[in-house]
């Protein structure tokens, strides 16, 4: 559906230097999949997403969309070509001085429909979106939602099977971000459609992508499948991101910063485990006990439901001395949980990724 390779976008800076902002970049994206590509501002996302429908033309690599070699489309062909690829942004780009009725209508004015199917089109559009009530209001009497779900019927208007959302949410509170990331996934499912997603929060990524790619100093560093990402991350930024995602971060600043955790160390166990998967519903720790006679305490546990997998984090004190430990790892290992030992952090005071 999408296939970028090898593509460098290279600016000069005021030097006339040359800026990779993206540098053999790589990728393909499947018919009907929600892809994210994820990054630090300045990764180069922006300028990636904006070569897929040519508004940026790689330095170097080739572009295919729909099966269309983009950069070696004529003009007109390109047009057309643009047509199949929505796109909207984080900052609406809607136009103030027309209704939300006025600018679902834009991209149709150059279209063959009569006036009465461009009336049914915009009025589709916009039940689709929520909007048939605010049909005559115009953007600056919206909320930032509304205004997005606006501009998603524009982008629709001439039935892409692509939509390219650079940062679309970001200038959104939380719980309006919910309401939107729900409406892409809608949209993907009822319409097939194929979306690009690309943000700075890996909360967007955990929500609704089925692949993921991490962008850094325009390079992708990592990419995959969401769960497989989420389960074992391999980049360190990567890692970075799922982390900040989660609440982790502030449980180890206070499990680390706890006055009594020294004391704790000295006969037990500072653990993080990691599992996937439905299997882990066995009473784990129950059997530890059972078996070991190892005691457990939960500092920290965090359970996400990422494609209806669930991907678990736990942090535990672990009673007992060295051999108590090798026997709890070889028990975890054996029911397919992974165990890294933080006792070590501690003393080096840098436990932070
Ligand atoms: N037109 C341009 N001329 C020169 N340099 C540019 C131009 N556009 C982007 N860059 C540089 O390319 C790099 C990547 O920018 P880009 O906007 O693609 O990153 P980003 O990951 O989308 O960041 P942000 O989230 O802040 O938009 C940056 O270093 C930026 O300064």
């Amino acid at each position: 559906m999408i296939k970028l390779s090898h593509i460098d976008v290279v600016f000069k800076d005021k030097h006339k230097q040359p800026v990779y902002a993206v540098n053999d970049v790589s990728l393909s994206v499947d018919k009907g999949e929600i892809f994210g590509i994820v990054g630090y501002s300045g990764a180069g996302k922006s300028t990636l997403v904006r070569v897929i429908n040519l508004l940026q033309k790689p330095t170097h690599g080739q572009v295919v969309v729909n099966g269309n070699d983009m950069v070696a489309l004529g003009e007109r062909e390109l047009r057309n070509a643009r047509k199949k690829i929505g796109m909207i942004f984080q900052h609406f780009n809607l136009m103030n001085s027309r209704t939300v009725y006025g600018n679902v209508l834009y991209p149709l004015r150059h279209t063959s429909l009569s006036k009465l199917e461009k009336q049914q089109k915009i009025n589709q559009l916009l039940e689709f979106v929520g909007l048939s009530e605010k049909r005559d209001f115009y953007p600056s009497q919206l909320s930032g939602g509304q205004k997005q779900r606006v501009a998603i019927a524009r982008a629709l208007a001439n039935d892409p099977n692509v939509l390219l959302c650079d940062e679309a949410t970001s200038a959104l509170d939380p719980k309006t971000t919910q309401s939107i990331l729900k409406l892409l996934k809608e949209l993907n499912q009822k319409l097939n459609l194929t979306i690009v997603i690309i943000t700075h929060e890996m909360q967007v990524i955990k929500e609704i992508c089925d692949k993921v790619a991490v962008m850094q100093h325009g390079q992708v560093i990592e990419q995959g499948d969401i769960v497989s990402i989420f389960s074992c991350p391999k980049q360190a930024l990567t890692q970075d991101f799922i982390r900040k995602a989660s609440n982790i971060e502030q449980a180890y600043d206070s499990i680390f910063n706890h006055p009594s955790l020294a004391e704790k160390l000295k006969d037990q166990h500072l653990l993080e485990l990691q599992f996937v998967g439905n299997n882990h519903f066995s009473p784990f720790i129950s059997q530890l006990y059972h078996h070991y006679n190892i005691e457990t305490t939960i500092l920290y546990s965090n359970l996400e439901i990422i494609h209806d997998l669930p991907v678990g984090t736990l942090i535990v004190l672990l009673s007992g001395d060295n051999h108590t430990l090798v026997d709890a790892e070889s028990f975890f290992n054996k029911h397919h949980i992974s165990v890294s030992r933080l006792n070590s952090l501690q003393h080096e005071n840098n436990y932070s990724i």
